[in-house]
């Protein structure tokens, strides 16, 4: 029986995903995390953590390093939210250029003889522009830019992307129309809308800073639905105080943005739509099924993708260092215990390394003295054995 700790609001139909092997909450000794936006770096990751799934894009909140020194993998749920997000930010494009917020408040602020007798008189306070024609910057173009670029096309925008570092795979993903800027000052120069949708790393923090901003013409408008930091909220401050931007609107609230009428915060709700939710829970505890009861890996943040059909009747999976000699000291330990290898792999994503290595007949003193040795070996960190079900 495999035993998974959730944290958050885990959609569900996404946990009656788990089959029967599966227990939810229920041990102090958990194998697997399933979390959305729960801060752990203030937590020490238990020995008996083998993943950690984010039901999500951003592991900001997981810290990969302390996961990768334990031997517990990381993963997140690529483009799960990502519909949720593009949706979001183009609804935000529409109530910024019709002036929305306020028009849609209109009724409420008033009695409703105002409201019969105004209405015609008032709605020169309300006058929008258009989207048609208007020229959308989209810095980071992977699952929610592209989205948020593509839908931009379709209301007549001119968008411009920036994304120096565009896998091939999300490149398939944009469709041509969208302009390739050179850097992000580019990006920005001629831009009506900025919005960003880059991870939060140590490269990103204040990618949008003072500098990016005075790029942007005056009356631009910002959206940051990636992550606090990204945008410098003091420059974004300053540029409204300044009047260079128009409006800033983000899903991260900080007290300098409360209370101003050229900010919109809202409450972390790019990913929030039930479709999302099911979606990014589904995603994960697939992820964490495949991870434990194969050992197969696909698109983790801290181990290298290797997929092996388990085809044989054992197999051990060896997070170590990405170190010279470790697959010769690996088989080195079988063979001193006589087992014959059906399979091996290898793989290695910077500084750490995986090798699987499938066997067709194992006894249960046998197995335990090979993990006890395999674990010996200096630069390993998680040795696991699977049986095949
Ligand atoms: N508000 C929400 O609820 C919500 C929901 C989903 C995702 N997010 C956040 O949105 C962001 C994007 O998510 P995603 O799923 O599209 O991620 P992704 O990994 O699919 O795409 C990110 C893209 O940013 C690009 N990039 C990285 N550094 C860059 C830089 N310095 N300049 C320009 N481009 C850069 C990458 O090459 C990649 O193509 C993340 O920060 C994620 O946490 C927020
Ligand atoms: O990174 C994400 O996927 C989003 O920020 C959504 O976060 P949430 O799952 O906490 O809503």
């Amino acid at each position: 029986m495999y035993q998974v700790k959730t944290y958050n609001a885990i959609a569900q139909a996404g946990l009656n995903t788990f089959t029967q092997n599966y227990t939810l909450n229920q041990s102090e000794h958990p194998d697997a995390y399933l979390i959305r936006s729960v801060n752990l770096h203030q937590q020490t990751l238990p020995e008996s953590l083998k993943v950690i799934v984010r039901a999500g894009a951003g592991v900001n909140n997981v810290p990969v390093d302390q996961a990768t020194a334990n031997g517990t993998a990381v993963f997140n749920t690529p483009g799960s939210n990502a519909n949720a997000v593009k949706e979001l930010v183009i609804a935000l494009l529409i109530i910024s250029s019709r002036n929305l917020m306020a028009a849609t408040s209109y009724s409420a602020k008033h009695t409703e003889a105002d409201v019969s007798q105004r209405t015609e008189h008032d709605k020169t306070k309300f006058n929008g522009t258009e989207l048609l024609g208007k020229t959308l910057a989209v810095i980071g173009l992977g699952h929610v830019g592209s989205l948020v670029a593509n839908a931009a096309l379709t209301l007549g925008m001119n968008v411009i992307g920036y994304d120096p570092y565009l896998s091939a795979d999300a490149a398939w993903n944009i469709a041509k129309q969208v302009q390739r800027a050179a850097t992000l000052k580019d990006a920005v120069k001629h831009a009506d809308y900025v919005t960003v949708h880059v991870p939060k790393n140590e490269d990103t923090l204040n990618l949008i800073g003072p500098d990016e901003l005075a790029a942007m013409p005056a009356g631009a408008n910002l959206f940051n639905y990636s992550r606090i930091g990204i945008v410098n909220n003091a420059a974004a401050v300053a540029a409204l105080d300044a009047h260079h931007l128009t409006h800033y609107y983000t899903d991260f609230g900080e007290p300098q943005l409360a209370n101003r009428d050229d900010v919109t915060v809202t409450p972390h709700i790019g990913g929030s739509t039930i479709e999302a939710e099911v979606n990014g829970a589904t995603q994960a505890a697939k992820t964490i099924m495949t991870y434990l009861e194969t050992g197969n890996v696909k698109s983790a943040i801290n181990l290298p993708d290797l997929t092996v059909p388990f085809n044989a009747a054992y197999r051990f999976t060896v997070i170590h260092d990405n170190v010279p000699n470790m697959v010769s000291q690996i088989t080195s330990k079988l063979a001193a215990a006589n087992l014959n290898i059906a399979t091996m792999a290898n793989a290695a994503k910077h500084q750490t390394a995986y090798t699987i290595i499938d066997v067709d007949a194992l006894d249960h003193q046998n197995s335990q003295q090979l993990i006890t040795a395999l674990n010996a070996i200096p630069a390993v960190t998680r040795v696991r054995l699977i049986a095949n079900a």
